[in-house]
């Protein structure tokens, strides 16, 4: 399995890039272009996991996957959040899960 630190390995190279010259690097530019050019990325790259999800090639949907995990990262550090956010989150409604299956239970 993979070190799941690899998260926050990019999200630290990714904060590094905030304010670098955009010549020096893909990231470094798309931050400096700012939120739309993220934005539109993100939207691209959901599309396109949609498209490899139904060509049923699943090194292609890993691929694309790994480019929307990737473009959502840099919108995250673009707006001060960071994986940790994310993670905390889906950790907060695990706990929130766990409570409501015990009161399905009854
Ligand atoms: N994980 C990634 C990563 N995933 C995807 N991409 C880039 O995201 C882009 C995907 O967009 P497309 O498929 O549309 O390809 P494109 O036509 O080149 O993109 P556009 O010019 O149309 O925007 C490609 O240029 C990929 O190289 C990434 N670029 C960088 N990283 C990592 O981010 C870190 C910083 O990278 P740099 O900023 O390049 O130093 C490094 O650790 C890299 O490994």
């Amino acid at each position: 399995m993979v070190n799941p630190d690899i998260l926050n390995r990019l999200a630290e190279t990714l904060a590094a890039r905030q304010g670098a010259d955009p010549a020096s690097s893909y990231t470094a530019s798309l931050m400096h272009k700012g939120l739309d050019a993220i934005l539109k990325k993100v939207g691209e790259e959901a599309v396109e996991t949609v498209l490899a999800a139904k060509d049923g090639d699943k090194l292609h949907l890993v691929r694309e996957v790994a480019d929307l995990w990737f473009h959502t990262l840099v919108l995250l550090s673009h707006q001060g959040l960071g994986p940790n956010d994310v993670l905390a989150e889906l950790a907060r409604r695990e706990g929130i899960s766990g409570i409501d299956e015990k009161n399905a239970r009854g």
